[in-house]
């Protein structure tokens, strides 16, 4: 036997497929296991209500299929969540099944994907053998306008998404289908403006364009970072969201996304007192941060943040850029939070004066202000 260290596993691939009730969720999924290149996948399947139906409509169901019969995925089984993945864990590693490389999980149609994505990067022991690839929300044309402006668990499914499908284009018939649809693009672009719309009904979403959402591809010599952030798409719908004027009663208009951005480097005690503060002030209405920030301890080793609502994961550090923008960005998303209030935050934190402030002027031409403040 060899006495060399053994590594800990490479974590695997972990990718949600969300979406509300009869979006398309199974349609897509069984679509996906029958792709050869997704043989190695375990698939973790919850079902609402007494009786499960959705693993008999599932092709591929085997060893590698778990599933959660009891609730909603979201509130009531976490625990049913954490113990399947740990089944499969087992299965695997008594050889009851062969190695998988990667997990497609279907929630219900009424789960809110945030609890899920708490689990995913916060428990203790499962974070070091699954690593959260990304979320995908699958959309249905027809319904899709209905269904957000009644369930606001479809307003938050889609605005965590990293990936969205559009099924049921094949039904977009009448001149009033198509109005709806157009519609319902312009609000998936508001509300995940960083996630691409994927036409499902026209072949459109394939592994290739769904998985690998996230910034950790250990097959990816250089993570996409732009990609995995999608700033510049989230920058130019927050300049059209404020272009917009705003109905306080279209509750997904109350969802925002916005990037910070800053060249200058940040103290890790800076953006560790920036984000408690958002995090203690804003809490459940942070629906998802992601970030790249160059460190002024450590600039050329950048340190990737995720966080979903109160929860933020444990920063992780890139050996180097990956690319040449070398700014710290963060894309948030938020609920009922103006960005314009954590703009002025970040500025503040991030020593950066705000003209656009009454305050701000005060600053930039008082005489004794700093000088780094003063014009
Ligand atoms: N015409 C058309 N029908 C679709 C498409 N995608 C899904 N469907 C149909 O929509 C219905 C619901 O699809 P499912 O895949 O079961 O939806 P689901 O999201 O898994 O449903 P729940 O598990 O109940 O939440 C089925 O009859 C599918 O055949 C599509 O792109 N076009």
């Amino acid at each position: 036997m060899s006495d060399a260290p053994r590594r800990p596993p490479e974590p695997i691939p972990v990718t949600l497929l969300t979406g509300f009730l009869g979006a398309g969720k199974t349609t897509l999924l069984n679509r996906l296991l029958s792709d050869p290149g997704l043989a190695d996948t375990a698939v973790l399947i919850n079902e609402f209500g007494e009786i499960g139906l959705d693993h008999l409509l599932v092709q591929h169901f085997d060893d590698a299929t778990v599933l959660l019969a009891s609730g909603c995925l979201c509130c009531t089984v976490r625990g049913d969540l954490v113990e399947g993945l740990e089944q499969l864990l087992r299965r695997m590693d008594n050889g009851v099944i062969p190695p998988f490389r990667r997990v497609l999980i279907e929630t219900t149609g009424l789960a809110d994907p945030a609890p899920i994505l708490h689990v995913l990067m916060m428990h203790p022991y499962l974070v070091m053998r699954f690593r959260l690839d990304g979320v995908v929300t699958v959309v249905d044309a027809i319904n899709g306008n209905a269904t957000l402006d009644e369930h606001p668990e479809s307003v938050r499914q889609i605005a965590i998404s990293d990936r969205i499908v559009l099924t049921k284009t094949d039904l977009v018939e009448t001149a009033e289908d198509k109005a709806g649809y157009e519609l319902l693009r312009a609000r998936l672009r508001a509300l995940a403006p960083g996630a691409p719309v994927l036409d499902g009904a026209r072949g459109e979403a394939t592994p290739q364009a769904l998985l690998n959402a996230g910034l950790f591809d250990p097959s990816a010599k250089i993570p996409d970072v732009s990609r995995w952030l999608a700033d510049e798409a989230v920058d130019a719908a927050e300049a059209e969201a404020r272009g917009r004027t705003h109905d306080p009663n279209r509750h997904d208009e109350r969802i925002r996304a916005f990037t910070l951005a800053t060249e200058a480097p940040v103290s890790a005690a800076a953006i560790d007192m920036f984000l408690e503060l958002v995090r203690g002030t804003h809490g459940p209405k942070l629906l998802r941060l992601k970030g790249i920030v160059k460190l002024a301890e450590d600039p050329e080793r950048p340190l990737v943040l995720h966080g979903v609502q109160h929860v933020l994961h444990p920063p992780s550090q890139l050996a180097a850029w990956p690319d040449d923008d070398h700014r710290t960005r963060l894309v948030m998303i938020v609920r009922d939070v103006e960005p314009a209030v954590i703009r002025r935050l970040f500025d503040a934190f991030m020593g950066l004066p705000m003209p656009d402030q009454p305050d701000g002027t005060a600053l930039t031409d008082n005489p004794l202000a700093p000088a780094t403040l003063r014009r």
